[in-house]
């Protein structure tokens, strides 16, 4: 599923009207009876539903919306919150049919009257405002949004809550604080930004007749288990542990030693055939007795931590990853520099090989194997030197001119994770829940990736595929069992069985 701009949304708009010949008109009575639809899944006939209705064509939708409703017998009343010169176009002509068919329209003269109508709503239906809003919300709509939004109704939202921007980069505004939001046809960039996702509530997105090969495709999409299934690793009956890959994980030390230990497990949890683990010798005992399945490179160490160059010949791994627990010492940056200059094979950098990374940006152009980056925002903020603000206000933006620039795969974590490729291209995944808020549930990550990396048709299908699975097992595990405050890491890992076992089903 493809996710949009406002300028995408109109584009395809436009062009499904102009060159497909689709009746505008058509559209705004299919995406009112698209959202009536939904509401009548939420809503009993005998709650009392308060329509809030705009200037533009998200207003249009109200229309529709009430007239659907009130033929199908439940109690409604429609609300004009602006002039009746203002309502105009395909929007007017729903206005002349919902008034034909003989309902009454309620027409703002004083808020307080609205407010009134508003406290006996148990449902209010928010058409004031969709994508085309701009700057923040101006008189009544100002003071409406924030009456509603003290309202104890269920509050339903068409297309997007009144207020919030469609794009990334805005975020001083004022929104309605949505219960449910009904989408028009194609999710909204914003659907998945930490500032203005919230004000969605849940979503869902409903059809409405555009016609699919009129959308420009777009450069983002939102990954599911409609395309996990047809790409995650098969096990073909003839495999060896060879066929599977042999994936290299550095990292760990004697004060860290678990980040490793989770990485190297979950890459074998993930279908690696072997893993082999570069750690301070210190560290290795206790590594090794949560993942005995793995091997040891031999390793040099100062401290407790890995200390300059690696011994290793990378031609005999099919991916390595590095970062995980391995310290922010001096020589350790000097490891993560020997592994993007010589490991042509996949390089995964997570951690404090991010960290080391920010002063490494020019040797990563000169690499010639892919490197996948998987920050969280404020390793991501470090590289690229700017505030977590900053960064979050605009991550697809920051995400696509950092992998563009540098040439690497970019993994966003976050709870919608985008993924970056170095064309531009960006895939959203939202699997997963607060119960990976912990520490570990980044190193299992790598793990999961890096074992996918070495099995899969392209790097990121890998990626997305890790991610989505990774969050799978976090919502299967707090599904039963477990909940979202005491899972661990070391759970997740043990999650991926059932994760695996439900995207083959
Ligand atoms: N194919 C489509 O794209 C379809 C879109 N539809 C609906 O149309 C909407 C987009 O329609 P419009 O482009 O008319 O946009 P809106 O419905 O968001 O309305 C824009 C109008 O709101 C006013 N406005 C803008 N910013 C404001 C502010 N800060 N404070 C107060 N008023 C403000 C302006 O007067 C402007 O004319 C979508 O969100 C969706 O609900 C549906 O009708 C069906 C088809
Ligand atoms: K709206």
């Amino acid at each position: 599923m493809y996710i949009v701009t406002a300028h995408e949304m109109y584009d395809w708009d436009r062009k499904s009207i102009e060159e497909a010949g689709m009746d505008g008109r058509i559209l705004m009575e299919n995406a009112g009876r698209a959202v009536a639809e939904q509401v009548e899944k939420r809503v009993r006939n005998d709650q009392h539903i308060v329509v809030l209705i705009g200037a533009g064509n998200n207003g249009g939708d109200g229309f529709v919306i009430a007239r659907t409703l009130l033929n199908r017998g439940y109690s409604v009343k429609a609300w004009q919150l602006v002039s009746d010169e203002k309502i105009k176009g395909d929007a007017l002509v729903h206005k002349q049919l919902y008034l034909g068919a003989g309902f009454e329209l309620a027409h703002l003269t004083k808020v307080n009257v609205l407010f009134r109508e508003l406290d006996q709503a148990d449902v209010i239906i928010d058409a004031m405002l969709g994508i085309g809003v701009y700057g923040k919300l101006k008189p009544p709509f100002d003071q409406v949004t924030a009456y509603a939004n003290q309202s104890q109704a269920l509050k339903i939202a068409v297309d997007i809550p009144t207020g919030v921007p469609a794009d990334e980069g805005i975020t001083d505004f004022d929104g309605l604080q949505a219960d449910y939001t009904c989408i028009i046809a194609a999710p909204k960039l914003s659907a998945f930004l930490p500032h203005t996702a919230p004000y969605y509530g849940e979503w869902e997105v409903v059809e409405i007749g555009l016609p699919a090969k009129k959308l420009k495709k777009t450069s983002v999409s939102l990954w599911s288990s409609e395309h996990a299934r047809p790409t995650l690793p098969e096990r073909h009956p003839y495999s060896h542990k060879g066929t599977h890959g042999k994936a290299l994980v550095i990292g760990g030390s004697y004060l860290m030693p678990g980040s490793i230990a989770l990485s190297a497990r979950a890459a074998l949890r993930s279908g690696a055939g072997l893993a082999a683990v570069a750690t301070p010798k210190s560290a290795w005992p206790s590594v090794s007795v949560h993942i005995p399945e793995a091997t040891a490179v031999s390793t040099s160490e100062e401290n407790g931590v890995l200390a300059e160059r690696v011994e290793v010949d990378f031609t005999g791994y099919d991916a390595v990853g590095i970062g995980m627990g391995m310290g922010r010492s001096d020589a350790s940056r000097t490891i993560v520099q020997q592994v993007v200059e010589e490991a042509d094979v996949p390089v995964l950098i997570d951690a404090d090989g991010l960290y080391h990374l920010k002063q490494l940006l020019d040797v990563l152009k000169n690499r010639t194997g892919p490197a996948v980056l998987t920050p969280h925002p404020g390793e991501m903020a470090h590289l690229l030197g700017i505030t977590v603000t900053e960064l979050l206000a605009r991550p697809f933006e920051w995400s696509q001119r950092f992998a563009y620039n540098h040439g690497v795969y970019i993994v966003l974590k976050g709870p919608s994770t985008i993924i970056t490729a170095p064309d531009g291209t960006q895939v959203v995944d939202t699997s997963g829940n607060a119960g990976l808020a912990k520490g570990g549930s980044g190193d299992v990550l790598s793990g999961i990736l890096l074992a996918l990396m070495m099995q899969s048709q392209s790097i990121t299908e890998a990626l997305c595929n890790g991610c989505f699975l990774h969050g799978k097992a976090a919502e299967l595990l707090t599904t039963e069992g477990h909940s979202k405050a005491d899972l661990l890491a070391t759970d997740l890992i043990e999650g991926l069985s059932q994760a695996f076992r439900t995207l083959s089903s």
